[in-house]
C-alpha cells in the first residue's frame, strides 16, 4: 500500500527547519502504542503528519487522529488516516502542534491561524503536548519576535467591549483581525472573531497573569497564551540541527540524527 504524500519536499532553510523539528518530535513522542493522536494547526504540522505516515500503515490503521481545526481535518483526511473529534476522545495520548513564539519557560503564543480554542482543548486533553517550530519562534520573552499581539477569540457581539477591556488591561493597540480576501473580520472555525492584542514587555514576562486577566473579560472565548502546558518544544535550526527544550529546563541538541530520511 503506498503512503499518501501530504507535503512537498522543503525548498528553503525555514521549511527544512520546520520539517526537522516535526520529524524529531514524532520520533521522540509518537509511539506504536499511541492510539489517539492530536494534530495541531499551521505550516509546520504537515511535516508531523508526514512523519507519522512514515511509521507505516500497520501502526496507523487502528489509530484515531483528532484535528484542531479545518486545516488539520483536511490534512488527516488527505493522509487517509482515521478522523475523530474531541467530544468522542476527551483523552488523547499525544498532541503535536505549532506555535507563533515560545519563551524560555515553554510558554507560547498561538492563534496566528485563529485556531487557539481547539488547540487548547487538544493540548489539555493530551497526556503529552509537544510544540514544533523553526528557529524564528525561539525567544526569551513572548512578544519579542511575534509583534502583532496575543490572538484572542471573542464572541462577535462583544468584540468592541473586549477591545475596551484589553486597553484597560494595558494593551496599547488591540485590533480586530480583518480578513484579506473578504470584506470584514476573519471568522474562526467556531464562528467567532479574533482580536490581536499586543502588550508591553513587562506584562509579557508574566504570561500566566496576563492570560488569567484577559480570560476574565466577558466575551472572551479563549486566549492564545499557552502557559505551563508543553512537555517539550522542538526548534529546527538553520544549520540542520534541532534544539529541544524540555519541561524542567533541560535543553538537548541533536545533529541531523535522530531524524533518518
Ligand atoms: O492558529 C494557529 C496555530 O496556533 C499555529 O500552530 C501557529 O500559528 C503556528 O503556525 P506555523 O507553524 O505556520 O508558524
Amino acid at each position: 500500500m503506498s503512503v499518501p504524500s501530504v507535503v512537498a519536499a522543503p525548498t528553503s532553510s525555514i521549511e527544512s527547519a520546520k520539517q526537522l523539528a516535526a520529524w524529531t518530535a514524532v520520533d521522540k513522542h509518537v509511539f506504536p502504542n499511541h492510539q489517539v493522536i492530536g494534530i495541531g494547526s499551521g505550516s509546520t504540522v504537515p511535516y508531523v503528519v508526514e512523519r507519522i505516515l512514515a511509521q507505516g500503515p500497520e501502526v496507523n490503521k487502528d489509530r484515531v487522529f483528532i484535528p484542531t481545526g479545518f486545516q488539520s481535518k483536511e490534512l488527516i483526511v488527505e493522509a487517509k488516516l482515521r478522523l475523530g473529534d474531541a467530544d468522542q476522545y476527551p483523552r488523547i495520548d499525544v498532541t503535536i502542534d505549532g506555535a507563533d513564539e515560545v519563551d524560555k519557560d515553554l510558554n507560547s503564543i498561538k492563534g496566528g491561524g485563529a485556531c487557539q480554542l481547539r488547540e487548547k482543548v487538544l493540548a489539555e486533553a493530551a497526556d503529552t503536548w509537544v510544540i514544533v517550530a523553526d528557529y524564528r519562534k525561539n525567544s526569551q520573552v513572548l512578544g519579542t519576535n511575534w509583534k502583532q499581539g496575543i490572538p484572542i477569540e471573542v464572541v462577535p457581539f462583544a468584540y468592541a467591549q473586549v477591545l475596551r477591556g484589553l486597553a484597560t488591561l494595558g494593551s496599547p493597540a488591540p485590533k480586530l483581525r480583518m480578513a484579506k480576501m473578504k470584506a470584514g473580520p476573519i471568522v474562526s472555525d467556531n464562528g467567532n472573531f479574533i482580536i490581536d492584542a499586543p502588550f508591553p514587555e513587562e506584562q509579557m514576562k508574566d504570561p500566566l497573569t496576563l492570560l488569567t486577566r484577559i480570560k476574565l473579560l466577558t466575551g472572551v472565548v479563549e486566549v492564545g497564551l499557552f502557559c505551563n502546558m508543553a512537555k517539550a518544544v522542538y526548534f529546527g535550526n538553520e544549520d540542520g540541527t534541532v534544539t529541544a527544550k524540555l519541561q524542567g529546563g533541560r535543553v538537548e541538541n541533536y545533529s541531523k540524527s535522530p531524524v533518518a530520511a
